[in-house]
């Protein structure tokens, strides 16, 4: 192989990057993308806080972009991908003996407030600066849609920064389906606990507003007042450039549990991939940063190899920091939950799923060192 394009210079577009050129690909290297490198956790967290800036969230410093010797095309979008190569917004095509796709995920929007000021989503670095601009404007009223990790971590940020905050989730347990009912109950006391109203079991119906929200409309009938809203609901893989590719697409890139696609020369990595995942049987999107730093190893691996001749079998894990405590999760959530240490009520805990004697899962909030242990039984 004596080229590779990398497509997506975000986390996973980078590690890909740094593994082909560890594992000596001294070939030719196009990276493209529509975004310099830059990590994304702290956008939801210390950014918001005002404890980091635009530069400190750089993902690389220009030192360690040049030692990748590469070739890059930044700020251009790839729209096509084909027999030819990677056809880039600017008409360039780009041919490669082997491709990298790491274009990541875009945050959900919802329709209703399309054509409304004041309603953000949080994905990218340029929604970031947005949204703290807006929150030092000093509204008045903060709701944020979606309990989610996003959602949450938001609603944290801005209750630090002493504003007014509801959430509202639709379901009736927030992190249900990822931490199941009990401990997403949990989670769902830390807003109380830190004065933010959380309205759960009720979707949104839509906006109060001309031009700039006033409200949230509840599918109850109520109204919650809101100046400003940030709309936590999800984000969506970015394939829509893979149209016409030929490449199997179902809510991400399908790849095998080595990340590499039906073509081996072409392997789809992070929070765009959809991995059959060999410790849960089934394929999985896994939208957290330590995947996307781990699964161009082994993709990469495989696309220099020519075959998928390694596996990506580790467990999910990742962390979320709220309301000034720190939430890890590894492995999945099962009925069977047991308290292995700490104490609920004072939200300094380790939990434990099970699946008969299997441990299956781990959740933390506050205790990283049985965290860390507990994670590596499992
Ligand atoms: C606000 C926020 C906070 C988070 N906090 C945590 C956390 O605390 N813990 C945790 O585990 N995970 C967290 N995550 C998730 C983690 O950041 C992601 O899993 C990770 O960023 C995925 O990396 P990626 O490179 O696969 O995708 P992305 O980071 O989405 O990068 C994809 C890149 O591809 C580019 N791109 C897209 N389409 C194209 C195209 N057609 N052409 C060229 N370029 C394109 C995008 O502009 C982007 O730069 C958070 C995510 C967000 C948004």
């Amino acid at each position: 192989m004596r080229s590779v394009a990398v497509v997506g210079t975000s986390l996973a577009g980078l590690r890909a990057a740094q593994e082909l050129r560890g594992r000596g690909f001294d070939g030719r290297l196009v990276m493209i993308g529509a975004e310099p490198p830059y990590d994304r956790p702290p956008l939801s967290k210390d950014f918001l806080l005002g404890k980091v800036s635009v530069e400190d969230v750089a993902l690389a410093g220009q030192d360690d972009l040049d030692a990748l010797a590469a070739e890059w095309h930044l700020g251009v979008r790839a729209e096509k991908l084909s027999r030819e190569g990677v056809t880039l917004g600017d008409g360039t095509t780009i041919a490669a003996d082997g491709y990298v796709l790491a274009t990541g995920a875009v945050a959900r929007t919802l329709d209703a407030a399309r054509n409304l000021s004041g309603v953000h989503t949080l994905r990218t670095l340029d929604d970031a600066v947005a949204l703290k601009a807006a929150l030092a404007a000093g509204p008045s009223s903060v709701v944020v849609i979606g309990a989610g990790f996003i959602g949450a971590e938001v609603a944290s940020a801005c209750r630090l920064l002493g504003h007014e905050v509801t959430v509202v989730e639709a379901m009736p347990v927030p992190l249900a389906s990822v931490l199941g009912p009990r401990m997403g109950a949990v989670c769902g006391e830390l807003h109380a606990e830190n004065d933010v109203r959380l309205s759960t079991g009720v979707p949104v119906a839509g906006f109060a507003g001309d031009g700039w929200v006033t409200g949230v409309r509840l599918a109850d009938g109520r109204e919650l007042p809101a100046d400003l809203v940030v709309a936590g609901v999800g984000a969506r893989p970015a394939t829509e450039w893979l149209t016409g590719s030929g490449l199997a697409v179902d809510d991400g890139v399908l790849v095998d549990s080595g990340c590499v696609t039906a073509n081996p020369r072409v392997v789809a990595v992070g929070d765009v991939a959809r991995y059959r995942c060999p410790l849960r049987g089934r394929r999985v999107r896994a939208e957290h940063w330590t995947a996307a730093t781990e699964q161009p190893g082994v993709a990469v691996a495989n696309l220099l190899a020519g075959s998928t001749v390694t596996h990506f079998a580790r467990h999910g894990y990742f962390w979320s920091d709220q309301y000034g405590r720190r939430l890890q999760f590894a492995g999945v959530a099962t009925e069977d939950v047991r308290i292995a240490e700490g104490d609920v009520a004072a939200k300094r805990f380790v939990a434990t799923y099970h699946r008969g004697d299997v441990l299956a899962g781990v959740f933390a909030i506050d205790s990283p060192r049985p965290f860390t242990r507990l994670r590596r039984a499992l």
